[in-house]
């Protein structure tokens, strides 16, 4: 087995006296900001005016544009979107650069070689196996997010260390951090996204709430089948594997998953997979993301307005009104952005 990294294996030292610069708040920028803060590390932050500047700034930190952050920090980590951090790093980032070490929750950028670091800094990656919301949530719960360290220059020697003690900081080695390379974080990453975790779930859910909806069952109940109980069935996944998860399930149910499951996910559906591992291996994938951002995201854009009117979601809308406890966490957002307007 791989060696995991927990809290003990970290010193925490390696964060103190310095001042961190977190350039975004979205979803992974308010999670690492908190928790940093939380665990006793200074953070600044790095913005453009508008609603996470508001929101950053509500939520006590200082803000500073970009470049002003970037020029007062020893740490900069870039939480930006992958597709606007070239342009960022370019104009804000890189001319503030004296020797500050430059970190990535994604190796997208360096791997694929759009932002070229200097050689005086250290260069590494704390990229959390999680969405930022969670990284945070589960903070506060006392547990955390495992999460992926690497080290792609390290000038000081220190790099490493680094990376440790920032994974420790936002958490994540509660959960365990696991050492790899920028390269094999950003393939593994957005194979994840594409095959399993967003693409390959999203058009599961879709086509098995479709085929119950089409053979003309109620809408309200293919939803309730699809996707309102996937979550409960994975959670018994992240708590006891497969094993876990067919422990509480009927035999009944465990037949079919033996059965009918390869049948969806057949042999043609792996080579499927394979096909779009080689796509983002060779930079294809790659390369047609930052056009499609190039062109202003036509095909993006017109995918995500068609997927919003699917009637999956419409159904699902009406269904969680009058489900509070499901909306829980996402009341509390939407309560706290709409506080900072
Ligand atoms: N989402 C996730 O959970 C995960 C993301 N990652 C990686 O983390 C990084 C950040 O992604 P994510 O958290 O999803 O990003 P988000 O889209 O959630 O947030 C981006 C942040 O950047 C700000 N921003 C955007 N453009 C600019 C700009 N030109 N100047 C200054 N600020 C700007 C946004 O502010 P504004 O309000 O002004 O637009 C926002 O605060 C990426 O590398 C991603 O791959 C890694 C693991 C999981
Ligand atoms: C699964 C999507 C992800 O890779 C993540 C939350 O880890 C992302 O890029 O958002
Ligand atoms: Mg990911
Ligand atoms: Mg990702």
């Amino acid at each position: 087995m791989a060696k995991m990294y927990y809290n003990g294996d970290a010193n925490a030292e390696y964060l103190n006296g310095k001042k961190v610069a977190v350039i975004g708040y979205g979803s992974q920028g308010h999670a690492h900001s908190l928790n940093m803060r939380d665990s006793g590390v200074e953070v600044v932050i790095g913005l453009r005016k508008g609603n996470s500047w508001n929101k950053a700034e509500a939520d006590g930190f200082a803000v500073y544009p970009v470049s002003e952050a970037v020029a007062q920090a020893d740490v900069v980590m870039i939480l930006l979107p992958d597709e606007q951090q070239t342009k960022v790093y370019k104009e804000e980032i890189e001319p503030n650069l004296t020797n500050q070490a430059l970190m990535f929750a994604h190796g997208f950028n360096i791997h694929f070689n759009q932002i070229v670091p200097p050689e005086e800094s250290d260069v590494l990656l704390v990229a959390p196996k999680g969405p930022g919301h969670l990284v945070r949530r589960t903070y506060e719960e006392g547990a955390g997010v495992p999460a992926l360290f690497a080290v792609y220059q390290d000038v000081t020697g220190e790099a490493r260390e680094l990376a440790l003690a920032y994974a420790r900081a936002i958490g994540s080695l509660r959960a365990g951090g696991l050492e790899t390379t920028f390269k094999e974080e950003t393939e593994t990453d957005l194979f994840g996204e594409q095959a399993v975790l967003c693409g390959g779930l999203t058009s599961l859910v879709k086509a098995g709430f479709e085929t119950l909806t089409e053979a003309g069952y109620q809408p309200e109940l293919a939803y309730f089948e699809c996707l309102h109980e996937l979550k409960l069935i994975v959670d018994l996944m992240y708590e006891g594997g497969l094993e876990g998860m067919r422990y509480s399930i009927s035999d009944t149910a465990q037949w079919g998953d033996f059965v009918s499951g390869p049948r969806v996910v057949d042999a043609r559906v792996k080579e499927e997979m394979k096909s779009i591992l080689t796509d983002i291996q060779q930079g294809k994938f790659a390369k047609g993301w930052i056009l499609e951002n190039q062109a202003n995201r036509p095909v993006f854009n017109a995918v995500n307005e068609s997927e919003k009117q699917h009637q999956i979601e419409i159904v699902g809308k009406e269904l969680r009104k009058m489900m509070p406890f499901v909306q829980k966490n996402k009341q509390k957002k939407e309560v706290a952005v709409s506080a900072n307007h």
